[in-house]
């Protein structure tokens, strides 16, 4: 069986988060989102790789959530295969769903993104999965914190782990991982990985959301002045003082 290499920095960290936030336990069934992206590649070899070390059992499967755009997954199908990684594609009608929907509704990925959420709980749900892994990264919850607070005007990021109604676990193995490191993952190994684009809509010239590049560019020029700035703001998600703004709800009096 094939092993994938991973950098000795990332397998730290990624324990380290694992760890921490008791991402991973005995005996969990773990549904993978694995887009064909560099993220959720990195994703399903990490797993594999705790999988061997850790001294306690856990199930994963990965799953693509197609949205039946006529897509082909063989090369996830025969990668998963040649690393010894379960893995489905799931059809859904998601495309045909959007055609209707998306005359009415402009955002494009936004909807893709939760229609495949929504998906993949599903399929969790009806199989026995008791958590759902994504790839999301450090670079994505950042880039997320700024756009919800200068387009939403809310103060949000992406937690490691929480549960959902249903009581899923959503878990994100990668939280504390720089997207570099994704990207250097993948070259390593000589991986093909889908591009960038954030959404299937995007294959079909929409360009990418430009609400997350313009953030993405936001916080290179910010890396740029400030050198350490990501080390500070992954320091502040864990430092909240959630009493010092103007949140009344939150306010000791
Ligand atoms: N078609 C899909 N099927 C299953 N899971 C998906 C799919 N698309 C995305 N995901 C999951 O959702 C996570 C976040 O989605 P997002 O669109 O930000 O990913 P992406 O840009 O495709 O990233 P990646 O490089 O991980 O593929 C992914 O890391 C992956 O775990």
């Amino acid at each position: 069986m094939k092993r994938a290499e991973l950098s000795k920095k990332l397998i730290k960290q990624v324990a380290r988060t694992n760890v921490e936030f008791e991402l991973l336990q005995e005996g969990d069934n773990v549904l993978v989102g694995l887009s064909g992206g560099k993220d959720s590649l990195t994703l399903i070899h990490a797993l594999k790789h705790i999988q061997r070390v850790a001294p306690y059992d856990f199930r994963f499967k990965a799953v693509t959530i197609s949205y039946g755009m006529g897509e082909n997954y063989d090369f996830l199908q025969r990668h998963c295969e040649e690393y010894g990684i379960e893995y489905e594609v799931y059809e859904t009608n998601i495309f045909d769903i959007a055609k209707d929907k998306i005359r009415q509704n402009s955002s494009y990925c936004s909807f893709f993104s939760r229609m495949r959420r929504g998906a993949l709980y599903t399929y969790a749900l009806q199989n026995g999965f008791n958590k759902v892994a994504l790839g999301h990264h450090l670079d994505d919850a950042i880039e997320s914190f700024f756009m919800n607070m200068f387009y939403n005007g809310t103060m949000r990021s992406m937690p490691p782990i929480y549960k959902t109604k249903k009581g899923l676990y959503v878990i994100r193995p990668l939280i504390e991982i720089r997207e570099s490191q994704t990207a250097g993952f993948v070259k390593r190994n000589g991986f093909w990985a889908i591009g960038d684009e954030a959404c299937p809509a995007m294959r079909f010239d929409i360009k990418e959301p430009y609400v997350r590049e313009n953030m993405k560019e936001f916080v290179k020029e910010l890396e740029k002045k400030f050198q350490d700035v990501v080390k500070y703001i992954r320091a502040s998600f864990r430092h909240i003082h959630d009493d010092t703004f103007f949140d009344k709800s939150r306010l000791i009096v």
